[in-house]
């Protein structure tokens, strides 16, 4: 079964449009999980424009399903961590100022640090995924840092889908088939929507999670949030 964890980054945005506290980010996390979400995701970045390190410390107190935290592993995000320990950490290269996630880690070059990081981190009991791009070769070296799982970052897949499915998903069922033999569990995510996720998880082995927002809390506008929670489910039947 792929699981649905759902990102709240979006919901964090709205509320902090505002400054008070609607919509209430905390009860839209208990509300997806009631609509059917298997897994509360948040990438709370260093500027804290969408989600705040103290929402990250709430949330742990109530997500029941699982809590997915993503992020660069800086000193600030590390001790987050290791206070709440949620249940996954996904490490991200992000720069502080990237508008939104655009790359995977290169797992040659960063191998050493990245051992680091996810030996501190299983030590404490989390989950750990590395956020990567659907090449090979960073697969094979993923396997040295000890990482748990991979999450493979589907942008590129989602922006060719349209052209050409075929050709748009290839290099991504590489990179699961050769993770899989490796030992190494599967996550996907970035762009991922109603059109193009089916295709994803009918042909990717072994997917165990996806983590959604963007387009699921824009489709939530138009069809409400347990519906499009339920229709997202649907395609990973
Ligand atoms: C790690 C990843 O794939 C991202 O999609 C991310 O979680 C989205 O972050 P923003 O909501 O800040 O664009
Ligand atoms: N890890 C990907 C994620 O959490 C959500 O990405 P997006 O659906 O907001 O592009």
């Amino acid at each position: 079964m792929t699981k649905l964890s759902v990102n709240i980054n979006k919901i964090a945005t709205l509320r902090n449009a505002r400054g008070h506290n609607r919509p209430d980010l905390l009860q839209v996390a208990l509300d997806c999980e009631r609509f059917g979400a298997q897994g509360i995701t948040v990438h709370p970045r260093p500027d804290e424009r969408h989600i705040r390190y103290q929402d990250v410390r709430d949330l742990k107190k109530i997500v029941t399903t699982e809590l997915n935290v993503e992020g660069n592993p800086t000193p600030d995000f590390l001790a987050l961590v290791h206070e709440v320990r949620p249940e996954q950490v996904t490490l991200v290269p992000d720069a502080p100022d990237a508008i939104t996630s655009n790359a995977g880690w290169d797992t040659i070059e960063h191998q050493i640090y990245l051992l680091g990081v996810v030996t501190e981190l299983k030590a404490i009991g989390c989950r750990v995924s590395i956020f990567l791009d659907p090449d090979l070769a960073m697969v094979k070296a993923a396997l040295a840092t000890g990482t748990d799982r991979i999450e493979l970052y589907t942008e590129a897949y989602a922006q060719q889908y349209a052209q050409n499915p075929a050709a748009a998903l290839a290099p991504y069922r590489a990179a699961a088939e050769l993770a899989k033999e490796l030992g190494i569990g599967l996550n996907a995510g970035h762009d991922l929507d109603l059109e193009n996720l089916a295709y994803l998880h009918q042909n990717l082995p072994g997917l165990e999670e996806v983590s959604i927002g963007h387009a699921l809390i824009c489709d939530a506008l138009y069809l409400g949030l347990e519906n499009t929670i339920q229709l997202y489910r649907r395609q990973l039947q």
